[in-house]
Parts: structure tokens; C-alpha cells; sequence
């Protein structure tokens, strides 16, 4: 069988000052473009920061609201009117049974598109917007977007296996559900993965679990408790609680496994 490909993945996006721009063209064309996603519960303290990063900032439903109320709270030295002129989402999207009918009378003033898909009653709010900024990407492909996901976790639980399931649904997308505390990401079985691990802002916890499928086999390094070819299913072992150890975790399975790392509360 021939090697696996690499696929890196790193959480610089998190870092307060961004990483430096590409030193050539190459790096240049091969550069992370965000998109971010603002979820209908409450904003993470580093949505500001992601939101100015972003390329594309689009409100899932009643996450419109929280962009209206929660950035202004957020940012409480500044004009809550300025904040939210200068903090305009991109699109709302979703059933539009929860945004306010102020808050999208006020954005669609400002030019947001506004995109009820009502008539959906199978397919979430998110689920939504992932598919919308899939087919508005200005590019051929997806290849170099990650799609942030701000809200994702912590909350309803339905809502947040829903929220993951996603993660399956796109798995050919890179997309990072975020909450306050943690972020979640699917590592596909296609690929071998190296996650660099950046240390003033996330670890030392983190996790490895197998929610579509049992593994039969997968190798990392890099943790504390590091897996040997080792199968993982519920109701057998599960890598939950594990500790970073390196710069740099690797990780191969013969099955997609779900990687969440925890979130340093005083990054
Ligand atoms: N408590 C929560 N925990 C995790 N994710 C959430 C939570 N609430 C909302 N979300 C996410 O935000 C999106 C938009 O939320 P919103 O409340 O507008 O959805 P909804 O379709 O009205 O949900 P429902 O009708 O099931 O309450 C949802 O699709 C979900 O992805
Ligand atoms: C089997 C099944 N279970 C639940 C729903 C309900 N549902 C799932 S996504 C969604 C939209 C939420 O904005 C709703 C109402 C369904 N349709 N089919």
C-alpha cells in the first residue's frame, strides 16, 4: 500500500498576532483563507478576532443576534453603533425561525444577503451555511478554506451532535467547531495528519474518538498516552483525557476519528 498523504493542520488562526504573511509565491498560493460562522449561542471572547480574519462571515439564523448583541459586549470600550456597523455579516442563513426581525430588517439595510431556506426542515441551520459558502467560494475549489465555527459546542446536545455530524457530511471540507473551551476537528482516514500544536493558546487535554466508526488500528505520537496500532470504539477504549506532550501530534487510523484539543482560558 502506498503512503498516505500528509494533511497539517494548526490553530494559528487563535494566535492574537497572525502568523507571518508567505514568504514566496508558493506559500502564497498555498495560504488558509477563513471563513467564519457565528452559531446561534453565546460568542466566544475570540470571535472578534476571527471575524477581522475571516474572508467570508456568515450568521447561522439566530446567530445574527448574537453577532448584534454579544459583539458590542465584547469590545465594551468601544460605540455599540460603530461595533456594529464595523462587525456586518457577510449572509444569514437558515430558516430564519430565531433572528430578530430587527436585527435582519438592520443588516439587510446594510447590505447582508439574507437567505431563508425555510422550506428545509431536514437539514440544520449550519448544515446550511456550510453548503452556501461551499458554492459562493470565488475560487475552483475549497482546498485552502477552513470554515470557523464559532458556538458550536457546549450547549444543546442534540444541537452539538448535529453541529459534529456536520464535520462527516463535509468531510472533504476543512471546517473547526469552536466554543470557548474547546475545538473539534475530523481527521479523515484518507490522510496521515500532522497537528502542530500551539501551545500559549490550546492543550495540554485532548482527545481522539472514533464517533462514525470502531477503528480497528491507529498510531500517534506526540501524546502522553500514545496509541500502537490500537483499535478504539464505544463501550472498548476511547482516547479521551490524553495530554500533548509535543509540538507536533501525529495521528493515522484506518477509520475518520474526531480530534478536539482543549482551549487555554488566558490565552
Ligand atoms: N445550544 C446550542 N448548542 C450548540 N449549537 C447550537 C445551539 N443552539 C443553536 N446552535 C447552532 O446554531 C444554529 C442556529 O441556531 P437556531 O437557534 O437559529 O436554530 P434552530 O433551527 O431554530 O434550532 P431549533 O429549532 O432546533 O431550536 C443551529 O443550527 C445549531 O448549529
Ligand atoms: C428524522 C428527522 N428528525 C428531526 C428532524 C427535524 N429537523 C432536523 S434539521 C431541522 C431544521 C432545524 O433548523 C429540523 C426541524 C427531521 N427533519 N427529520
Amino acid at each position: 500500500m502506498p503512503p498516505l498523504p500528509t494533511m497539517t493542520h494548526s490553530s494559528s488562526f487563535l494566535l492574537p498576532s497572525p502568523p507571518h504573511p508567505p514568504a514566496d509565491a508558493t506559500d502564497a498560493e498555498n495560504a488558509v483563507s477563513y471563513a467564519v460562522v457565528v452559531l446561534n449561542q453565546r460568542l466566544p471572547r475570540f470571535a472578534p478576532l476571527l471575524w477581522t480574519r475571516a474572508q467570508l462571515r456568515v450568521c447561522a439564523d439566530g446567530g445574527a443576534n448574537r453577532v448584534f448583541d454579544g459583539m458590542p459586549e465584547l469590545l465594551p470600550a468601544e460605540d455599540p453603533d460603530e461595533v456594529r456597523l464595523r462587525y456586518k455579516p457577510d449572509a444569514i442563513e437558515g430558516d430564519m425561525d430565531s433572528v430578530r426581525p430587527e436585527v435582519k430588517e438592520y443588516y439587510s439595510s446594510l447590505g447582508t444577503q439574507i437567505i431563508d431556506d425555510s422550506h428545509d426542515q431536514d437539514t440544520t441551520d449550519l448544515n446550511k451555511c456550510i453548503s452556501f459558502i461551499t458554492k459562493n467560494l470565488p475560487g475552483p475549489d475549497n482546498s485552502n478554506l477552513c470554515i470557523l465555527v464559532l458556538g458550536a459546542l457546549g450547549g444543546r446536545f442534540d444541537h452539538e451532535m448535529g453541529n459534529i455530524n456536520v464535520l462527516y457530511r463535509f468531510s472533504n471540507t476543512r471546517i473547526i467547531l469552536l466554543s470557548d473551551d474547546s475545538s473539534i476537528f475530523l481527521l479523515p482516514r484518507t490522510h496521515s495528519h500532522e497537528i502542530r500544536i500551539e501551545r500559549s493558546i490550546e492543550g495540554p487535554h485532548c482527545g481522539l474518538i472514533p464517533m462514525g466508526a470502531p477503528s480497528n488500528s491507529s498510531t500517534t505520537t506526540g501524546l502522553r498516552w500514545n496509541l500502537d496500532s490500537t483499535s478504539m470504539k464505544y463501550g472498548g477504549l476511547m482516547s479521551t483525557s490524553n495530554i500533548v506532550e509535543d509540538e507536533i501530534a501525529t495521528v493515522t487510523s484506518d477509520s475518520d476519528l474526531i480530534w478536539t484539543i482543549s482551549l487555554r482560558k488566558h490565552a
